[in-house]
């Protein structure tokens, strides 16, 4: 055999059948030997069956690895372990690298930068010796054209040639990493909007209304934990229907807005919020509520400010309007009448002034709780501004009308006391009727204020209803103080003078100043027909401005002419007196023109003085010590107290003409002017009787010791060119 197989013979392989029909491989040297002198043939058989069948499994091997090696789009490479020498790269290291097996192949990984942080490679090698392997690992490598991709390697050590290398698998995972992260990402986002949301989020499922989930917003919300939400329904929080007839509706659109609902809270109360449902899929649905309890405070506060006063808290005009429209409806649907009071405090303004603000406030509080008090649920007390209120009376006709403004200002001569004074107050009203005085509200409104005018005129604490003739009054009123504004500017006013004789003897020792409106239409205009309408606004106070001029310019121009003046005595309103800067004025105009301040002498009337403010008991002392004179005009007519009066530095008391008018018939006149008489001098002021047209007027004063008189006995009130006759 030893022989046969060192001869070299020639082999041939063949299959041979057994006996028992197997089929094995052999291989088959034979041929001729010599040995020991001899020739053989020889035949030498090896079966060699397994050792065929071990290098078929090994090719099959083989070419699957290389087929799988060259097919893979996985990167393959085997790379010596000692300096990461690439000994074999696959088509897909290719593929993936963008490196040429050629480019590869004797050089290093690290060489060719694969390794885009080469600190994973480090950390390769060590995994490979502590744990013998290295699976799925992350790590970036660098591409030929530079870009940097995410790789997912394996790597196994393997034996080549007796050198230690690696085998290294890698997937590039750039795409999939990165959809990953977007979604892991994107939910992150949603979990923090989840969490972090304002609005409630519930995830409740829709079939049986649980909550799966809740968000913070909606543990604020209900008043509930997370934890606890999850054991409920829908319907065991929410108190409003419409969100639980929803619940496993399928066929809900993208998102419902629900509108209000109310999360009952179990520690008692409730939150209001705006819910919407948001379905996800068949199982479960959104719900996204918005918390709008302080909102709706704040709506309902703001719409309260809109519609109610917040001093008095009763409806304010605007809610009035829509009151009187509705209440206007119904009246003319069944034929009823219906009545607007328009109420004003008389003298508020001075009150005000008087006590301070907040006094007059807590007077306009207590005036409203008073005019509430009086009247029918029904009825609707409103206050339309300032110390203006209005009632509005459905059902009610003239009768019953003034009726309750009778109650109104019977109700109001109980004092009022409001933080520690105790204050007399009284109101007009002014009354007008649907459908008589007009047919809408504004109409009503205005024809009532009206009325209320007309009662102020007429000296307040009444009522009176509206009839039309006092619109055309007010018409006038109007057109009075337009005209009368501009003919202040225009030059049209003038100073009439009227003298005052002392009467023992009828020296002239004053005069009275008196106002004319030259008007270019009208001509000569007695002050009744304007300075009533000036006193209702500012305009007074430029007038009687205006007269102050006036007086001291005359009388220094008398002055200048060598005239010897006796005392001018000028009207002056309430509404001056309350000016700070009246002595200021007075002063500064006597000044200008030199005048010695005995000249002037301010008239005011009682009524004005009625009106007065502490501050105006002020200003008339500032004028006193400027040495102005202060005389009391139609004295009698109001109802001034003695001791009051006595406070004040007046300097001369007028007794009003309509008592001197009757002095000779009627002897309680006479009583009354005497005590008049008696009473100034009592308080040592000089008396002046006004309107002095008879002798016996006159001889009946003088013998009641009456000092002085003004009258067209006397004189009646001229122009300055005229007044000239009387001086000397
Ligand atoms: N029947 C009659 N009347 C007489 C007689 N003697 C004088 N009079 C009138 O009586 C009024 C006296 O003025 P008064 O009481 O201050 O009453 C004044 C005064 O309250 C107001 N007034 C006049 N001028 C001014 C002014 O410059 N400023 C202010 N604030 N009011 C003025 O207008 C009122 C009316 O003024 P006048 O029409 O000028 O009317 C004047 C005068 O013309 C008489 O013997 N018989």
């Amino acid at each position: 055999m030893q022989l046969a197989l060192s001869a070299d013979l020639p082999e041939r392989e063949f299959k041979h059948r057994l006996a028992s029909g197997e089929v094995r491989n052999v291989q088959v040297y034979n041929g001729p030997v010599k040995g020991g002198g001899l020739s053989f043939l020889c035949w030498v058989v090896i079966d060699i069956t397994e050792r065929k069948q071990a290098e078929r499994q090994l090719r099959q091997s083989e070419e699957k690895f290389t087929k799988i090696f060259q097919t893979t789009p996985n990167v393959v490479v085997i790379s010596r372990m000692t300096d990461a020498v690439l000994l074999e790269v696959n088509p897909g290291f290719e593929a993936v690298t963008g490196y040429s097996r050629m480019e590869a192949i004797g050089h290093s990984t690290l060489e060719l930068g694969l390794w885009a942080e080469p600190a994973d490679r480090e950390r390769m090698v060590a995994d490979l010796h502590l744990y013998g392997q290295v699976l799925y690992q992350l790590f970036n490598f660098r591409r030929k054209d530079g870009t940097v991709r995410i790789g997912q390697m394996s790597v196994r050590p393997i034996t080549l040639n007796d050198e230690s290398c690696v085998l290294f698998v890698m997937q590039d995972v750039t795409e999939s990493q990165q959809s990953e992260r977007e979604l892991r990402a994107s939910e992150e986002r949603y979990r923090l909007l989840f969490e972090r949301s304002h609005d409630a989020i519930f995830v409740i499922d829709r079939q049986s209304g649980r909550y799966l989930a809740a968000n913070r917003a909606a543990e604020e919300l209900t008043g509930r934990t997370a934890a606890d939400l999850v054991q409920l329904t829908v319907a065991d929080v929410v108190t409003t229907e419409p969100s639980q007839r929803l619940l496993g509706n399928e066929e809900m659109p993208e998102r419902l807005p629900l509108g209000e609902v109310r999360y009952r809270r179990p520690a008692g109360g409730s939150r209001t919020a705006l819910l919407s449902l948001v379905p996800v899929n068949d199982a479960i649905m959104f719900g996204i509520a918005q918390d709008i309890t302080e909102i709706k405070v704040a709506r309902q506060r703001i719409e309260h400010l809109a519609y109610y006063d917040v001093l008095t808290g009763l409806p304010n005009r605007a809610l009035l309007a829509q009151r009187a429209e509705w209440a206007l409806a119904l009246a003319m649907r069944h034929g009823q009448e219906l009545a607007v009071l328009f109420l004003d405090v008389d003298h508020f303004k001075e009150v005000n002034d008087a006590l301070g603000h907040s006094e007059g406030d807590a007077l306009l509080a207590e005036v409203a709780v008073r005019l509430r008090a009086l009247v029918r649920a029904a009825d609707m007390v409103c206050r339309i501004g300032g110390d203006e209120f209005v009632l509005l009376l459905p059902d009610t006709a003239q009768q019953g009308a003034l009726q309750v403004a009778d109650k109104v200002l019977a109700a109001f001569r109980e004092p009022y006391k409001v933080t520690g004074h105790v204050l007399n107050v009284s109101v007009s009203i002014g009354i007008a009727l649907y459908p008589r005085d007009g047919a809408d509200f504004n109409d009503l409104l205005k024809n009532a204020d009206t009325a209320l005018y007309r009662v102020k005129q007429q000296g307040r604490n009444a009522c009176l209803s509206y009839d039309r003739e006092m619109n055309a009054a007010t018409l006038e009123r109007l057109m009075v103080e337009r005209d009368l504004r501009q003919a202040i500017g225009a030059g049209q006013l003038r100073a009439y003078y009227q003298p005052k004789v002392r009467l023992s003897d009828r020296t002239v020792i004053g005069a009275e100043a008196l106002v004319r409106w030259q008007h270019p239409e009208r001509g000569l205009v007695p002050p009744g027909q304007f300075i009533p309408v000036a006193e209702t606004s500012d305009l007074i106070v430029e007038l009687g401005d205006w007269m102050l001029e006036e007086v001291c310019r005359q009388i220094a121009d008398w002055q200048a002419r060598g005239w010897v003046v006796p005392t001018v005595s000028v009207n002056l309103a309430a509404r001056h007196f309350r000016l700070p800067k009246l002595v200021e004025r007075v002063g500064s105009l006597l000044q200008a023109y030199g005048l010695a301040p005995r000249l002037l002498e301010l008239e005011i009337t009682e009524s004005t003085l009625l009106e007065v403010s502490s501050q105006t008991t002020e200003t008339l002392r500032a004028l006193e010590q400027l040495g102005v004179g202060l005389a009391l005009d139609d004295f009698g007519t109001g109802y001034s107290s003695l001791s009051y009066l006595k406070r004040l530095p007046l300097t001369a008391l007028k007794i009003d003409q309509s008592f001197v008018r009757d002095l000779v018939a009627d002897s309680d006149d006479r009583t009354l002017a005497a005590t008049i008489v008696t009473l100034g001098h009592y308080m040592d002021l000089v008396v002046v009787a006004e309107g002095v047209e008879t002798e016996e007027q006159r001889s009946i004063l003088f013998e009641q010791g009456c000092d002085l008189a003004q009258g067209y006995l006397f004189g009646r009130p001229v122009p300055a060119s005229e007044f000239i006759g009387w001086l000397t």
